[in-house]
């Protein structure tokens, strides 16, 4: 298959939907990019990629960071984790309250705000002081990148904004669903959002998931074949929060959005790719990235169904 020629193709289609959406700017600093900016990148097992747009532009990798963490914590504690933390599509916003009550501090996945709160925490337990270069670490090894780093600015700014954030985490604190100092959680949850990456950085970091738990480009085991059959579910019921079904419906693959306008996507046995535009739709996830993986499996038939 072509696939530079498929880019080019969806890079033309996509053009009339970069004037809609909107940035996230709940956080201030997120608000600072170009709005009308799209890169995608397509990454195989034999180490081949193709690119179209911006794809050396690094961007603030928000949720997405939620897929490392979940990653490292389910290695760690196995099934305990879901006593913690559930697999259940919310059918809320990300940043909902609602459920949590309900719930009695559970949250629904790791996926939503709270979900990755409860994720950090469960970090913060095992490594302590060291977690946010624990996690920044394993991202480096996924993605076979020594240089990646987080935006101090972009973290100040959550950490100076995030009101929602620090309601959830004082919640389940109520529920007892929180085991360490709320700073230090919060602290390493809001600075893995600021890690900065390029679609082709992501589209690597994401391969693991898309050969059974093995990146094909080193050979390293970074998860079990049953973890990484969990973790690309998740993907495909609850990373794009409210807006699941709709990815689901329209794309058809596992994938993670991140308020940053980052998209990665896993095509099983095949391939990762990931895509890039800030403006989001009314869910928080990237619009234009919506499209364009939408015409990349209309295209190529690629997609899991
Ligand atoms: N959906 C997202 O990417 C949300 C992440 C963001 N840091 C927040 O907590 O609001």
């Amino acid at each position: 298959m072509d696939y530079q020629a498929i880019l080019e193709e969806i890079k033309n289609e996509i053009q009339p939907f970069l004037n809609e959406g909107k940035l996230a700017n709940y956080i201030p600093a997120l608000a600072n990019v170009d709005d009308k900016e799209f890169a995608m990148s397509i990454q195989l097992f034999d180490g081949t990629s193709y690119h179209i747009g911006n794809h050396n532009l690094k961007f603030s990798i928000q949720s997405i960071s939620k897929v490392f963490t979940f990653t490292l914590a389910l290695n760690h504690y196995g099934k305990d984790l879901y006593k913690r933390v559930g697999h259940e599509p919310s059918g809320n916003p990300f940043n909902s309250l609602v459920q949590l009550e309900y719930e009695n501090g559970i949250p629904r996945n790791p996926f939503i705000n709270a979900g990755a709160i409860v994720t950090a925490d469960s970090l913060v337990s095992i490594y302590k002081k060291n977690t946010f270069n624990t996690i920044l670490n394993f991202i480096k090894k996924t993605s076979n990148d020594k240089t990646l780093t987080f935006d101090e600015e972009i973290f100040n700014s959550e950490l100076a904004h995030g009101f929602r954030n620090f309601a959830l985490i004082n919640m389940i604190k109520s529920f007892n669903n929180i085991n360490n100092n709320i700073d230090d959680v919060i602290d390493t949850y809001f600075k893995q959002c600021s890690i900065m990456m390029n679609t082709s950085q992501l589209s690597k970091s994401m391969l693991f998931l898309a050969n059974h738990g093995i990146n094909p480009l080193t050979n390293e085991e970074i998860l079990t074949v049953s973890k990484a059959k969990r973790i690309n579910s998740l993907m495909l019921t609850c990373g794009h929060y409210d807006a699941s079904g709709d990815f689901a419906y329209k794309v058809g693959l596992p994938g993670k959005s991140g308020v940053g306008g980052g998209i990665v996507a896993v095509v099983p046995q095949k391939m990762a790719i990931c895509v890039y535009s800030p403006k989001l739709n009314l869910q928080g996830n990237s619009l234009v990235g919506t499209k364009a993986l939408e015409l990349f499996t209309t295209k190529t038939g690629l997609s899991i169904f």
